[in-house]
Formats: C-alpha cells, sequence, structure tokens
C-alpha cells in the first residue's frame, strides 16, 4: 500500500481507466496474503475473455473469490488481519444485485456498517458512472443514482479514495 492507514480504500475510475491495474499494485505492495473478489460474471464471450486476462495478470498468488451478490457475507466470511482483499468491482455488485430486485439500500447500509470493524484491508474498485448526460431510460438512471448513493458511503468510511483517468491517480482523500 503506499501508506500503512488502515481502513478500506477506494478507486473510482471510468471505464479502462487503469483503476484495476493501479488497485492491484496497491495490493501487491502490501505484503499481506492477497484474495481478489470478482463481481463480475462470465455472461458471454468478451467477459470470458477478459476475465482470463485478469486472471493471467493476476497470476496464482491470489486467492479468488466469486461473488456476484453476498458481497458483505462474503467478505465477512474471508476477514483476517493477515489479508488484503480487492473487491472488482462495486458497480458490477450493483448491477447484479439490481437484475435479482434485492433491496439494494439495506445491502449497502449491511456492507457499510460493518466496515469499520474490517480486520483485513480492504480495496473497493468501482466505475464512476455519474459524470455524462442523464440517461434516457429509467433502469439506467436508477443505476447511476445506486452507484453513486453506494460510493459516498464507501467513501464516507474509506481512509483513502483515489479518482483514476488515463491511467493517472487523483487522490481524493487519505
Ligand atoms: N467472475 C470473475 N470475474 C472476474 C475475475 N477477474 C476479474 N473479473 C471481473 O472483470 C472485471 C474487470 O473487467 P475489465 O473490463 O477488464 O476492467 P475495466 O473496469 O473495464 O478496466 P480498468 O479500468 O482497466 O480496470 C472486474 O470487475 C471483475 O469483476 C475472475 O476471476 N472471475
Amino acid at each position: 500500500m503506499t501508506s500503512t492507514t488502515a481502513g478500506p480504500v477506494l478507486v473510482l475510475g471510468g471505464a479502462r481507466s487503469g483503476k484495476s491495474t493501479f488497485a492491484e499494485k496497491l495490493v501487491t505492495t502490501s505484503g499481506l496474503g492477497m484474495h481478489y473478489v470478482a463481481t463480475g460474471r462470465a455472461w458471454d464471450g468478451e467477459m470470458q475473455a477478459r476475465i482470463a486476462e485478469h486472471r493471467i495478470r493476476r497470476g496464482p498468488e491470489w486467492q479468488t473469490h466469486e461473488e456476484p451478490l453476498e458481497l458483505a457475507a462474503r467478505l465477512k466470511a474471508i476477514d483476517a488481519a493477515d489479508r488484503v482483499i480487492l473487491i472488482d468491482c462495486l458497480t458490477l455488485w450493483v448491477t447484479n444485485l439490481m437484475m435479482e430486485n434485492r433491496d439494494l439500500p439495506a445491502e449497502f447500509q449491511d456492507l457499510a456498517v460493518w466496515l469499520p470493524q474490517a480486520k483485513a484491508r480492504l480495496v473497493f474498485v468501482s466505475n464512476e458512472v455519474g459524470l455524462g448526460i442523464v440517461p434516457e431510460n429509467r433502469m439506467a438512471r436508477d443505476f447511476r443514482d445506486h452507484a453513486g448513493r453506494l460510493h459516498q458511503l464507501i467513501a464516507e468510511k474509506s481512509a483513502q479514495v483515489y479518482f483514476i483517468a488515463a491511467g493517472l491517480p487523483l487522490k481524493m482523500k487519505g
């Protein structure tokens, strides 16, 4: 980690901004046992190829957990002081929760309330999706609103927050 500050790190950025690579570097320099929680689902060939690329990049030192829905429960289950856990990414989790008609504010609260008790170092990656024009369809607007609210909740509980654009990190907190 760039800092020894305890507490979660939130890494925000656009698609292909380099946010995952930046977050992975934070983790690989921590000296802790490296865990990767993937919220993505391999729903088509393109996503399968992206996932395969990610796995090659991470290498065998990482332990991977695939958790599209029960993110808070999975984090609580693998939480330990000698671990660093990279969660990639929050926006896919939001998508999955919406697809399953879950109570998103309740799910977000469950995660946010637990964060100060986490023993592991947590690094959250997420897409900043709120910067463009207001989407025409209702579902996209709801998605954008849920993601924005979740980011605020996680940022509030985070020790460090970064925004990545063009591969360059802008430190926003910590
Ligand atoms: N199910 C599963 N998903 C994975 C695995 N590794 C990575 N992923 C998913 O792949 C997604 C990243 O896809 P990319 O399209 O390469 O990343 P990006 O966000 O567009 O680009 P960057 O800004 O460079 O990170 C993550 O959100 C993960 O959920 C894995 O082992 N299993």
